[in-house]
């Protein structure tokens, strides 16, 4: 899906950018100016309306929380200097390997 994944991209980029913009003026700077704590907090409300919505509310709800939630782990990630890249990585390093098998590695 070569499509979706520039979305994540340019919006890591757009992050990137924001991030140093008066914070007045960008919700990412404001974001950036509270600190981590807050962006970490504002990342566990957007899991928790998610997961709400998953089981209350109806499929567009869904996806704008899912959007949410996106846009708040990309904020804590750019802001923890990690790229979206070194995530995907992980994720192309697990491919092809069962979901048991990292659970089991990670009871170890
Ligand atoms: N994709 C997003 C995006 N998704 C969600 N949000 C914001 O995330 C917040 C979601 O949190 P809540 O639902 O709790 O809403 P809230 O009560 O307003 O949030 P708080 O005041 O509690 O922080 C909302 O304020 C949304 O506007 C986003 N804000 C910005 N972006 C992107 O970031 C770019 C840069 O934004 P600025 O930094 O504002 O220029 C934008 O052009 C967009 O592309």
């Amino acid at each position: 899906m070569p499509l979706r994944m520039d979305t994540l991209h340019r919006l890591e980029d757009t992050i990137n950018q924001r991030r140093k913009a008066a914070p007045d003026e960008s919700y990412v700077a404001q974001l950036n100016a509270r600190g981590l704590p807050v962006m970490a907090r504002k990342l566990g409300e957007e899991a928790v309306e998610t997961v709400t919505a998953a089981l209350a509310g109806d499929r567009q709800e869904l996806v704008g929380e899912a959007a949410d939630l996106l846009f708040h782990l990309l904020v804590l990630l750019g802001a923890k200097d990690i790229a979206l890249a070194d995530v995907l990585a992980e994720l192309d390093r697990r491919e092809g390997t069962s979901g048991l098998d990292e659970k089991a590695a990670r009871s170890r």
